[in-house]
């Protein structure tokens, strides 16, 4: 049985797949994607901007830069050129990083095909101005259906095929809630899915994107703590004020605090958080054995999206007014010089408050507290 049947099985109805698939970025998570849409059986075009790195692709059927060693399925079609790979297409992933957004949107330009949603696969908040990715690309590409795909997924595991889910995230309007099939997420869920990998579909695209941005700077947490010589009570309850982390800003934007639970948010978090293979952990544990920054990744330049995300969502938290003290601390060491253990230290000696934070108990002077609680006994 196809992934596409079974989707269709859980109540998407039988949405018609886009005939072709255009990624746009041909590294790691770009080349992963474009392998799942051709297992999928899409007409699957990637291009890159390198021509090198497109023409090694094309003679080898493998990108050997960025998944070396990694076998991708036949048939991808490896290109240089923007306007070949998008002509007539179905739908677009857009999979350079998030600092690359906006001029990437500017080159994609009047070369999208009307109707072809754009899919923004890329983690994170645009610096300097605190928006969500899919409000950099609204404004870039008017007129197109904008969508986000998160999730826990590292790109080698993906491509050699091991079972992946996601959320894919899309606003709904009410001709996509009257006819689901016909949504935009539905097609994109049944053009890319299959045994082997399952997008779940999601209408809030706001929780989606801020989860996938924040996640990045906690997992820089719970490396520099491990690598700093702390050990797992520590970094599980980093994982968990990170999540509320997320819930925080998701729902001051308008976000659902629920999203945060999937896939886009704990299954993301979880992952990132636990294997040195994430870049944003890895520079983490570097930076905590007290690795000087030019010296990470043995001086080569990575990705890491956190590391530029800690200043949006920083930014972004303080302008709207809400407290998130784990990125917080990330932000200070990474970006103000602020001393690893000491921001740590004092995220530990922040007051007592009660759990969940609703409660709102603080219990920074204990006699209080005991006052309190025996008046209310009373
Ligand atoms: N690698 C993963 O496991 C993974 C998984 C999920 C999501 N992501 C996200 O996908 C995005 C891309 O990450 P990646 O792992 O593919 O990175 P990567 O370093 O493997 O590849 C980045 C690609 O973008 C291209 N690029 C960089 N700047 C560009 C620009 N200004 N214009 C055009 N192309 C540009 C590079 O040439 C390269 O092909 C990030 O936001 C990352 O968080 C990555
Ligand atoms: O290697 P990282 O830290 O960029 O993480 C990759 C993906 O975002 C994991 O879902």
């Amino acid at each position: 049985m196809s992934g596409a049947s079974e989707i269709g099985e859980s109540g998407l109805g039988q949405a018609r797949p886009y005939d072709t698939v255009t990624v746009i970025g041909a590294g790691a998570w770009g080349t992963a994607l474009a392998a799942m849409a051709r297992r999928a059986g899409r007409t699957t075009r990637i291009w890159g901007r390198t021509r090198e790195d497109i023409e090694a692709f094309s003679r080898t059927g493998r990108n050997d830069r960025y998944l070396n060693g990694v076998a991708l399925p036949e048939g991808i079609e490896p290109m240089a050129d923007l306007e070949e790979a998008l002509a007539g297409t179905g739908c677009v992933l857009l999979v350079t990083p998030s600092r690359s957004l906006r001029e990437m949107c500017g080159k994609l330009k009047g070369l999208v095909p009307e109707g072809a949603p754009v899919v923004l696969c890329a983690k994170g908040i645009e610096q300097g101005t605190g928006k969500l990715l899919s409000e950099v690309a609204a404004e870039e590409l008017p007129g197109h259906v904008i969508g986000a795909l998160s999730g826990p997924t590292f790109a080698r595991e993906t491509a050699m095929n091991h079972p992946t889910a996601v959320t894919l995230a899309f606003e709904f309007t009410p001709a996509d809630r009257r006819e689901p099939s016909q949504a935009p997420a539905s097609r994109l869920a049944t053009s890319l899915g299959s045994n082997t990998f399952r997008p779940y579909i999601s209408d809030d695209l706001t929780g989606v994107e801020v989860a996938g941005a924040v996640k990045n700077v906690i997992a820089i947490a719970c490396g520099m703590m491990t690598g700093a010589g702390y050990a797992e009570n520590t970094r599980a309850a980093l994982i968990t004020w990170g999540l509320d982390e997320m819930k925080t800003l998701a729902e001051a934007l308008g976000g659902r605090r629920e999203t945060v639970t999937g896939l886009a948010g704990t299954g993301d978090l979880t992952l990132t958080c636990s294997s040195p293979t994430s870049r944003n952990m890895k520079l983490g544990l570097q930076l905590g054995q007290g690795i000087p920054r030019a010296e990470c990744f043995g001086g080569q330049d990575t990705v890491v999206e956190g590391e530029v995300n800690a200043v949006s969502v920083n930014d972004l938290a303080e302008r709207i007014g809400v407290e998130l003290p784990v990125c917080r601390a990330v932000h200070d060491i990474l970006h103000e010089g602020a001393d690893l253990r000491q921001t740590f230290t004092d995220l530990w000696g922040r007051p007592l408050v009660g759990e969940p934070k609703a409660l709102n108990v603080a219990l920074d002077h204990p006699s209080q507290a005991l006052e309190r609680a025996m008046k209310a006994a009373q």
